[in-house]
């Protein structure tokens, strides 16, 4: 399975993340996390990664102008998005980017999210499923029910087979480890964050290694 490790903030978490495996590391510029980077804090980061390509920047713009311009600015086309409409991603089409788009899930499927993961599916390439808290996803630690996970990823895998599916909320090295086979039968790949830290932010390295190892063994 792929691992994103995200919410970085540190060179040194960076660091540890790529040399043991991290596909895809995340930048947060969105202003209420406690992970905010600005751009030229994601900027320097991005000058001590080796592989340019695992760099996914984390957003929640108001307009498309605003996601053309922080991928001008820093030259990630790796881009998650925690809004924006199926429409305003049609009009992101025209740039070669890579988009993977939240979905927030809490204690039910209901027939207008079943729409939405449709119409993201088709147009994204890549969901991320996130728990949603008080109408907002990213951060929470908070894990989906696991059969709401299992029925999302279906439902996005059946509008468009060539969609990568993440899970995202709460994950943690242990929770993968005990779950390593459905895992591996549902998504394509494990987002951690919160589950890492000492802080908000702050890494704690023996984690970072563990998560790596328990999403590779799926
Ligand atoms: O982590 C945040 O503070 C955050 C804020 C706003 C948007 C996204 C954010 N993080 C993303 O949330 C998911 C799940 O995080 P957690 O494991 O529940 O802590 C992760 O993909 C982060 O990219």
């Amino acid at each position: 399975m792929e691992v994103k490790i995200c919410g970085i903030t540190r060179v040194s978490d960076l660091k540890v993340a790529e040399k043991y495996g991290a596909d895809y590391i995340g930048f947060i510029n969105v202003k209420r996390s406690p992970r905010f980077v600005n751009i030229e804090k994601i900027k320097h980061l991005l000058s001590h990664l080796k592989n340019k390509n695992k760099a996914v920047l984390v957003l929640e713009p108001k307009t498309v102008k605003e996601v053309i311009d922080k991928y001008k600015q820093t030259g990630i086309k790796n881009i998650q998005l925690h809004s924006l409409s199926p429409k305003d991603i049609e009009n992101l089409k025209e740039y070669d980017l890579r988009i993977i788009r939240a979905i927030g899930i809490s204690n039910n499927i209901s027939k207008k999210l079943k729409n939405e993961i449709i119409k993201f599916s088709k147009l994204c390439d890549a969901l991320l499923l996130d728990y949603k808290l008080k109408g907002k996803t990213g951060g929470t630690g908070i894990e989906i029910p696991f059969n709401l996970a299992k029925k999302a990823s279906k439902i996005a895998k059946n509008a468009n087979k060539n969609l990568k599916v993440y899970i995202a909320g709460g994950m943690s090295p242990e929770k993968v480890k005990s779950k390593q086979n459905i895992f591996k039968m549902f998504f394509d790949g494990v987002d951690f964050n919160s589950s890492l830290e000492s802080s908000p932010g702050i890494k704690i390295h023996k984690k970072i290694i563990e998560a790596i190892n328990s999403a590779k063994k799926c």
